[in-house]
């Protein structure tokens, strides 16, 4: 087959192009290497079954696979822990990497990790495996099967992705967070607003990679296959990133939508139960739900579980206490960002303002265990899913929001703006 003469291309297209064989656009259908296969706990036992029995195959990586324990870590229940317990032999016969219990969340290890890279195709049993796209990678979650396939054969093939096009303006004000951004991004294109589209960021030079893996993370929340932010400036080179001048989208790519979030007139925003693009600013919710007590706060998870979330809730709760009645539930993302908040005093700061402390993972985030809720109860919660039933019963209301915001939240025992809780000075 003749290469088709060549166009502008997205970056999608980009990278999908490199690592297949050809110069693929929208619409085509792509082979192409995968650089990392990523299994989630909860999916281990299917995928491993794929594998030995449908396949009869063993991975031909073993390199480019992890196993990630993370979801219902420590394991909760007996069939939990078998199920665990045959992903930890499984690793151990075929030499994938594993990352056990108290590791942390499958998308912050793998990052931390360097196990995925600019340019690189990263595919997970996980549906915010969009996360790579943070360092530019073309991170998209897929099933059981399709996992296993690529792990046996390192490659998988897929559907080219149209893409949407987002440019950030302005700058964020101080007490605006890339969650605030990425809830307003998901308000404007809707639940399923970019669905099997890839989702590509234009940010500048804005943004840490902890703030890009936020914005990358709730993409799929608009039903994206990949959620791209273009690298811009020093960011990710700081981070010690090789950049291919391929991965860039060339101008001229044609997008079947393009929007432009200005970022100096976002307020911090709240996305109200039970879909994630049902997004308000926290002011008006906060005179909406004046009297309504919030039952628990939850501060973690890959979209918001780094230090950098710790510090800024840390930051509204240093010296001050969570409201009586309101339950304060801090998990770090991953065993790395546990040791830089212990060693930078801000588990302290959190421990002792009332906040219960949990194993690196996933904890409540998906309702299955440390931390689910009892019908009638409501939560806020810095994760990307407010279902109805996502963290318990189905009577459960979850709110979405920033760190800073939940970690106001918990202090006023219901929804508060971080300055409604810095107005008051620390007691002293
Ligand atoms: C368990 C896993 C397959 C699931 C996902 O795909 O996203 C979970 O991580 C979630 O957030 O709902
Ligand atoms: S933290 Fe939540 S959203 Fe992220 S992988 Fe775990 S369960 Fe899924």
């Amino acid at each position: 087959m003749t290469n088709p003469t060549p166009r502008p291309q997205t970056m999608a297209e980009k990278i999908l192009s490199r690592r297949g064989t050809m110069a693929v656009y929208a619409g085509d259908l792509a082979v192409v290497e995968v650089d990392q296969v990523m299994v989630v706990d909860s999916i281990a036992q299917s995928f491993i079954q794929r594998m030995q029995q449908d396949l009869n195959a063993t991975p031909k990586y073993p390199e480019r696979v992890s196993i990630v324990i993370d979801h219902v870590a420590p394991a909760s229940t007996v069939s939990v822990a078998q199920a665990q317990k045959e992903a930890r032999e499984y690793a151990a016969q075929t030499g994938v990497r594993l990352f056990d219990v108290g590791r942390g969340i499958c998308h912050q290890v793998l990052m931390e990790e360097g196990l995925a890279r600019p340019g690189w195709i990263v595919l997970g049993s996980d549906s915010h495996s969009t996360t790579y796209g943070a360092v530019a990678a073309f991170g998209t979650g897929m099933g059981a099967t399709d996992i296993a396939l690529a792990a046996a054969s390192g490659k998988t093939w897929l559907k080219v992705p149209e893409s949407v096009k987002v440019t950030f303006t302005g700058d964020l004000r101080a007490g605006v967070s890339a969650k605030d951004v990425a809830l307003e991004m998901i308000r404007r294109l809707g639940a399923d607003g970019a669905t099997y589209q890839s989702i590509e960021m234009h940010a500048g030079d804005r943004f840490t990679r902890g703030e890009r893996m936020t914005l990358a993370n709730l993409c799929v929340e608009a039903g994206a296959k990949a959620g791209l932010v273009v690298p811009g400036g020093e960011i990710l080179t700081a981070y010690g990133y090789d950049i291919p001048d391929w991965v860039y989208p060339d101008e001229g790519a044609t997008y079947v939508q393009s929007i432009e979030i200005d970022l100096a007139n976002l307020n911090p925003r709240m996305s109200a139960p039970s879909e994630v693009d049902n997004v308000f600013d926290v002011a008006d919710l906060r005179e909406q739900l004046r009297d309504q007590h919030v039952d628990q706060v939850f501060i973690g998870t890959c979209t918001n579980g780094r230090i950098e979330d710790l510090h800024a809730a840390a930051d509204v709760l240093r010296g001050r206490r969570v409201a009586p009645g309101t339950r304060l539930l801090v998990i770090p993302a991953s065993s790395q960002v546990m040791e830089d908040a212990m060693a930078d005093g801000t588990l302290l700061t959190l421990q002792r303002a009332g906040a219960v402390l949990g194993t690196p993972g996933c904890g409540p985030c998906m309702g299955r265990h440390q931390g689910v809720l009892a019908p009638g109860e409501v939560c806020v919660s810095t994760s990307n899913r407010n279902f109805i039933g996502r963290m318990g019963d189905k009577d459960a209301h979850i709110y979405l929001a920033s760190p800073a915001v939940a970690a106001a939240t918990a202090v006023m025992g219901r929804v508060a703006l971080p300055e409604d809780v810095l107005a008051t000075p620390v007691p002293a």
